[in-house]
């Protein structure tokens, strides 16, 4: 399998006992803080995605330039991107206005998936019934162990993906706690492919169990609870 294949499509599985049926409509509007991912709604938007795109790119070259390199050609780019940094900084900011419903969406904002946010990979997310797929691509910036991405973000991108997929008992809630079993390394610079879904729910509680592979192979699973809030 090639590294840019996605997983086989999983086959149809019987609903889980003590997983509730949870309507399409109301699963797409529980997920919808993540996905679909929309297209931008408005130029304003659209350049912003380009210039998280543009700090991605700017974040794996600085990890990777090498300090055995030209040492003024360095210092003249740090203070070129000093200088951007702070012209950035002096544009409005969306702090200084009240969000719109699209600044507080997760597929904007999130540091798995948010097409705003430079430090999301990002993360592409799938509905297929009531589990959750993503994929992500993980530059030099995630790395731990040499060629592999560092065990935090590793467990991190299982919280986002099963946080999505916790969307399968019906209600939102926190992670009250994660386990990761890292069986592999998860390596760098190829797509990761991740699949999550509920598999007990037990009033304000759902337990979600994920698995991510590299190449169609298991690197890592795990499983998380779940609990939304007291109905107040
Ligand atoms: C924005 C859209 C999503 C909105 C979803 C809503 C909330 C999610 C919030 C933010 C999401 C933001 C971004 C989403 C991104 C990724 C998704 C991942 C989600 C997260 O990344 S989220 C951040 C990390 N997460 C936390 O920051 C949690 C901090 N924490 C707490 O907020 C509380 O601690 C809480 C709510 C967990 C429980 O509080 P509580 O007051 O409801 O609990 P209470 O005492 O009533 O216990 C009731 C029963 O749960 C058992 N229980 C309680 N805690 C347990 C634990 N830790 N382990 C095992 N069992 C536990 C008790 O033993 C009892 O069990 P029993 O009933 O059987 O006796």
């Amino acid at each position: 399998m090639s590294t840019t294949e996605p997983l086989p499509a999983a086959e149809a599985a019987p609903p889980l006992a003590g997983v509730p049926d949870v309507p399409a409509d109301v699963l797409a509007e529980l997920r919808s803080t993540w996905l679909p991912r929309p297209e931008p709604d408005s130029a304003g938007r659209a350049e912003r995605h380009r210039l998280a795109e543009a700090a991605r790119r700017l974040i794996e070259a600085v990890k990777l330039v090498d300090p055995e390199g030209d040492a003024d050609a360095l210092g003249s780019v740090a203070d070129e991107v000093s200088d951007l940094a702070a012209r950035i900084a002096a544009l409005p900011s969306v702090e200084q206005r009240t969000p719109s419903f699209e600044d507080l969406q997760l597929h904007e904002r999130s540091p798995f998936v948010g097409a705003a946010n430079p430090l999301a990979p990002p993360m592409e997310l799938e509905a297929d019934g009531p589990v959750v797929r993503a994929h992500a691509v993980f530059g030099a910036a995630y790395e731990g162990p040499m060629g592999r991405v560092h065990g935090g973000y590793v467990a991190a991108a299982f919280d986002e993906v099963m946080g999505v997929a916790q969307s399968g008992a019906g209600a939102l809630g926190m992670t009250a706690y994660l386990t990761v079993r890292m069986k592999r390394g998860t390596p760098l610079h190829q797509r990761i492919d991740y699949e999550a879904e509920v598999v007990r729910v037990e009033g304000r509680k759902a337990w979600v169990e994920a698995r991510s592979y590299a190449d169609g192979v298991l690197v890592a699973d795990g499983e998380g609870l779940f609990i939304r809030a007291r109905a107040v």
